[in-house]
């Protein structure tokens, strides 16, 4: 007999029970799928290409999802870029030299960035290779679900899911790219950047600048939120080249398309592929032209090879070759950007950078 008269059915306290189950179960399922994704990382918290690859049962993922949860690591890695770069306490470390000598740096906008793009995007889909530029502390960890939502203008572009076995992806974050202008406080350059490849070719890529709150998004064969300019001037083409790791840029430039030609010196490759295309954020410049010649690493280019490729561009080395975004996490080649323009016959005309010694 329960308080104040009132009988209780055995079966109605069944019933009663078995719903609050139910409730707890649908309350704790995703935050336990969250925690026990993360105990396979993978082995990318060590930072860098290397680690297992994902599992061989690891199913299918859907291209279309991991775009959206793409942005939304670009964009919350870019909330903690801004957030470090108000406070400015940087913490600005040196990870060693580049091969020219110059200042690898590191900063907590790097980091913490890094944390949140890494487990957003690891969290979502668990049996992934997920390549980083920085390290990832493991003891660190941070489950950051994704609420499945994929945004309008996502589903406008592209109708319908876009199936890939989980196994031949493999993610390219960069967390905070153009360090080396975060810590001049020159912000425009700055960009967070997220790519899948498949089978190393590269479908979609994502360059978001947290500083003006802009996205550009693009999937190949998919859609994009971004397209390219009407017009590029292919004879005397403004080149937007490295400031902080130009080499023997600007000498090659110069040489391939005469003294008329107007060089345009940018941090990040992020912000030098949009310089290529339509964007309507102020502090971007306009350029033709993309030049790298130093090594440059594949976590810094592979979503601007993706957003070229599906609008049309190319992304290539300055021989003309395509970029696998598999295996080793750099390329030796020189880069070479284009959209718009004949880029094989823009590659005979660059000078063979071994025998020249422009490297
Ligand atoms: N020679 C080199 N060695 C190593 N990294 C290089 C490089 N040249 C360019 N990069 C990296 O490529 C990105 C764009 O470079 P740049 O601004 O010079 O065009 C930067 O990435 P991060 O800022 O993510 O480190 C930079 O560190």
């Amino acid at each position: 007999m329960a308080p104040m008269g009132i009988r209780l059915s055995p079966l109605g306290v069944a019933v009663f029970c078995l719903l609050g189950l139910g409730v707890l179960y649908h309350l704790y399922s995703g935050f336990l799928a969250g925690r026990f994704s993360l105990f396979g990382l993978g082995g990318e918290p060590g930072g860098g290409a290397a680690g297992p690859a994902a599992s061989a049962d690891g199913g299918t993922v859907d291209l279309r999802e991991m775009l959206a949860v793409s942005v939304l690591a670009a964009v919350r890695g870019g909330e903690e870029v801004r957030r470090v770069r108000e406070s400015n306490v940087l913490h600005e470390k040196s990870k060693g030299k580049t091969r020219e000598g110059a200042d690898d740096k590191m900063t907590s906008g790097d980091v913490l960035s890094n944390r949140k793009m890494f487990y957003l995007l690891k969290t979502a889909f668990p049996s992934v290779q997920i390549n980083t530029e920085e390290h990832v502390d493991a003891a660190d960890q941070e489950v950051i679900l994704w609420d499945r939502k994929i945004p309008e203008d996502i589903l406008k572009e592209i109708a319908t899911p876009q199936e890939v076995p989980a196994e031949s992806v493999t993610v390219w974050i960069d967390p905070l790219d153009a360090t080396q202008e975060y810590t001049e406080d020159l912000r425009k350059y700055v960009t967070t950047m997220v790519c899948v490849a498949v089978n190393g070719k590269p479908v979609l890529g994502v360059i978001h600048k947290p500083f003006s709150e802009y996205t550009a998004w693009a999937m190949v064969d998919g859609g994009a939120n971004v397209k390219a300019r009407t017009s590029y001037n292919e004879k005397t083409p403004r080149i937007v080249v490295s400031r902080s790791h130009s080499g023997m840029v600007k000498q090659v430039a110069l040489q391939t398309f005469g003294n008329q030609t107007t060089i345009i010196p940018a941090g990040g490759a992020g912000y030098k592929v949009l310089a290529l295309l339509d964007v309507p954020d102020k502090s971007q410049e306009k350029a033709d032209l993309y030049i790298h010649v130093t090594y440059i690493k594949k976590w810094d280019i592979c979503a601007g090879n993706a957003i070229l490729k599906a609008l049309g561009g190319h992304m290539t080395t300055l021989s003309g070759e395509e970029i696998s975004y598999t295996g080793s996490d750099g390329i030796e080649g020189g880069l070479l950007a284009s959209i718009r323009m004949n880029h094989q016959a823009l590659v005979r005309k660059l000078p063979d950078l071994e025998k020249t010694g422009h490297k």
